[in-house]
């Protein structure tokens, strides 16, 4: 039986993440080895020639399941028709930028992809941000989208999460294939928590195999919330393939559902679970079954973990203000 193919949009295609993330799509990791797909590039007009030949090695690689490759510098034609779309070109902060500038311009962004999204997109359209502050600019492009569920939009972080699994598998000898239940809560920032005491290690409770509340506080929060930064220190660019990893992650746990017993990290508009403010995209704890996610309830939290949630729901409080004062949502 031949299936329709599955549109996918990717914007900044022709940049490193769109490197390390379209033949990974077009093999069928996105979405399955048995789903066709179509590509949907977008790019800002000057760097669509390079956009087009990264199109030409993804030709050049024969991949069955690729259907096509449309390239555009148009927001609304990329988008028309797509069923998943992963928003990665943004306006990185250069020297100099304050935060606020840095929201502005990325609002020059995400305000008329959400808008091109609303008005193009298929009915199931899913939409993943990663294109930082990803957070924020996942609220922009939501709110540019009326007719759109609110609960299509997502921001990206499973890096932290795949980032926090390895770390602590190192410091309890044992494999992420062991670790389940692990928690990233907030922003896609320095101020997010890495949450490992509902996890399990091996079937135990994490917090209690590490026994380390110092290692904890000290190293492993501050190691997986500044990697981002330690990863432009060491590469001198940003995270590139385990961020194409993570965007591959994402989109595949919420199409092919979690597996049973665990869950996993995703940035989603907050119903007001766990005290965060309805309305904020934030991550938070989920399970997914026939693509839909659902956040995992009933979670105790500690002093410990609230004050670190609310720190950094707090700063994505500050982004939501700030977006709202620029007019941006
Ligand atoms: N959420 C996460 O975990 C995470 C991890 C790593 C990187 N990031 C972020 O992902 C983004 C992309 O990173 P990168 O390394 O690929 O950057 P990059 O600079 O290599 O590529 C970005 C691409 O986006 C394009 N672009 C800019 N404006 C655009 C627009 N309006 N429409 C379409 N394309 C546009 C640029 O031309 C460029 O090709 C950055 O914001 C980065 O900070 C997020
Ligand atoms: O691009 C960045 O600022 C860092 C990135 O978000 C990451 O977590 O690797």
């Amino acid at each position: 039986m031949t299936r329709t193919p599955v549109n996918v949009t990717v914007t900044g295609a022709a940049g490193q993440i769109g490197y390390a993330l379209l033949f990974r799509i077009a093999s069928g990791q996105l979405l399955g080895a048995d789903v066709p797909v179509r590509l949907r590039l977008l790019e800002i007009t000057p760097a669509l020639k390079a956009a087009e030949g990264t199109a030409m090695e993804l030709d050049d690689c024969a991949f069955p399941l690729l259907q096509g490759i449309d390239i555009s510098d148009d927001p609304n034609v990329a988008f028309d028709g797509a069923n998943v779309a992963l928003l990665v070109g943004a306006r990185p902060r250069t020297k100099g930028m304050e935060r606020g500038d840095l929201l502005e311009a990325n609002g020059g962004i995400f305000k008329p992809q959400g808008k091109a999204i609303n008005d193009h997109a298929a009915d199931d359209i899913k939409v993943l941000v990663v294109g930082n502050p990803a957070n924020t600019n996942a609220l922009i492009a939501q709110a540019a989208a009326p007719d759109v569920p609110a609960e299509r939009f997502t921001a990206m972080t499973r890096l932290d999460h795949n980032r926090a699994l390895t770390q602590l598998a190192k410091k309890t000898g044992s494999t992420v294939a062991d670790i389940k239940r692990l928690t990233i809560w907030g922003n896609h920032s320095a101020t997010q928590y890495p949450d490992i005491f509902h996890a399990t290690v091996a079937g135990k409770n994490a917090a209690e195999v590490v026994n380390d509340e110092k290692w904890l506080a000290e190293e492993f929060i501050p190691t997986v919330a500044k990697r981002g930064a330690a990863i432009i220190e060491a590469r001198g660019a940003s995270s590139a393939a385990s961020a194409a990893n993570a965007a591959i992650d994402h989109v595949h746990t919420w199409v092919n559902g979690t597996d049973d017993g665990d869950w996993a990290s995703m940035g989603i508009p907050s119903d007001g679970s766990y005290g965060v403010p309805e309305g904020l995209i934030s991550s938070f704890p989920v399970t997914t079954k026939d693509g839909v996610y659902e956040i995992v309830q009933g979670l105790e939290i500690s002093e410990f973990s609230r004050a670190r949630i609310d720190a950094s729901v707090q700063e994505l409080a500050e982004e939501r203000d700030a977006v709202r004062a620029l007019g941006l949502i």
